[in-house]
């Protein structure tokens, strides 16, 4: 059964960024799109190569840069996490998630850190990198859980995490119960079973594919990229 398109790139769109003063703004673009992209719910992965534009796409998908060319759509309310938490270093996850959450979502996240085994009394300062991603993964997934339909934008969130914690958030993401788009930039891709397609910037353009072409993800990112 097809799902729902939660996210639309169309065909011809370019991403990048401007360079110059106001007045004699230059165009440096990194990113095209040959043809129309959707994704529906589940979990996409975006894999390219350091410095091919991965952040500047996401960052352009969560309407924090503008396209060059063409308008994104997204049909649910969407969240972008950034490669690092940046918050006040003496403030423990606890009080943060206080400070997000009430109730049940609140609960929520107290037992997603007790199973992903984070300190929450830890001031986040002092948390090691991982520990520290472990704060914004649960954010992530407290917030997608409030509203119905999601799109989770996530740069590089399993950086730092220990083998079993990776596997442990993989296997959240497959498992999760709820209508959630999440665009996961990744470079573990040898840690992802169960992914629903792959996106990657090879030559400047984004190709997306929607299943695999070999037995592992990591086979279809080496054929998207050849
Ligand atoms: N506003 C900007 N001004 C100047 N350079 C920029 C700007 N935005 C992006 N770049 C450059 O564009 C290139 C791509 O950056 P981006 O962070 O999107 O890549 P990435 O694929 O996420 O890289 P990585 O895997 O290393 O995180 C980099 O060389 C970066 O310095």
């Amino acid at each position: 059964m097809a799902t729902e398109t939660l996210l639309h790139i169309p065909g011809g769109t370019r991403f990048g960024y401007y360079t110059g003063l106001p007045w004699k703004r230059a165009e440096r673009s990194l990113v095209e799109v040959g043809g129309d992209i959707r994704a529906g719910m589940g979990l996409h992965l975006l894999v390219a190569p350091n410095g091919s534009g991965k952040t500047t796409l996401l960052r352009t998908l969560a309407g924090l840069s503008p396209a060059l060319q063409g308008r994104v759509t997204t049909a649910a309310q969407v969240h972008y996490f950034a490669d690092e938490l940046r918050v006040d270093p003496e403030m423990k996850p606890r009080t943060f998630f206080r400070a997000w959450f009430t109730g049940a979502s609140l609960a929520a996240a107290e037992k997603l850190a007790d199973t992903l085994r984070l300190n929450l009394a830890t001031p986040i300062g002092k948390l090691s990198r991982g520990n520290r991603q472990k704060v914004l993964l649960i954010l992530a997934e407290v917030k997608a859980a409030q509203s119905e339909t999601s799109v989770l934008l996530m740069d590089e969130p399993l950086t730092g995490l220990d083998a079993e914690t990776r596997e442990q958030v993989t296997q959240l993401w497959a498992t999760a119960g709820t209508q959630t788009l999440r665009l996961v930039i990744m470079h573990e891709l040898e840690c992802v079973r169960e992914a629903d397609s792959l996106l990657t910037i090879a030559g400047g353009q984004l190709r997306h594919a929607t299943s695999r072409s070999g037995s592992t993800w990591m086979e279809t990112y080496r054929t998207l990229q050849s």
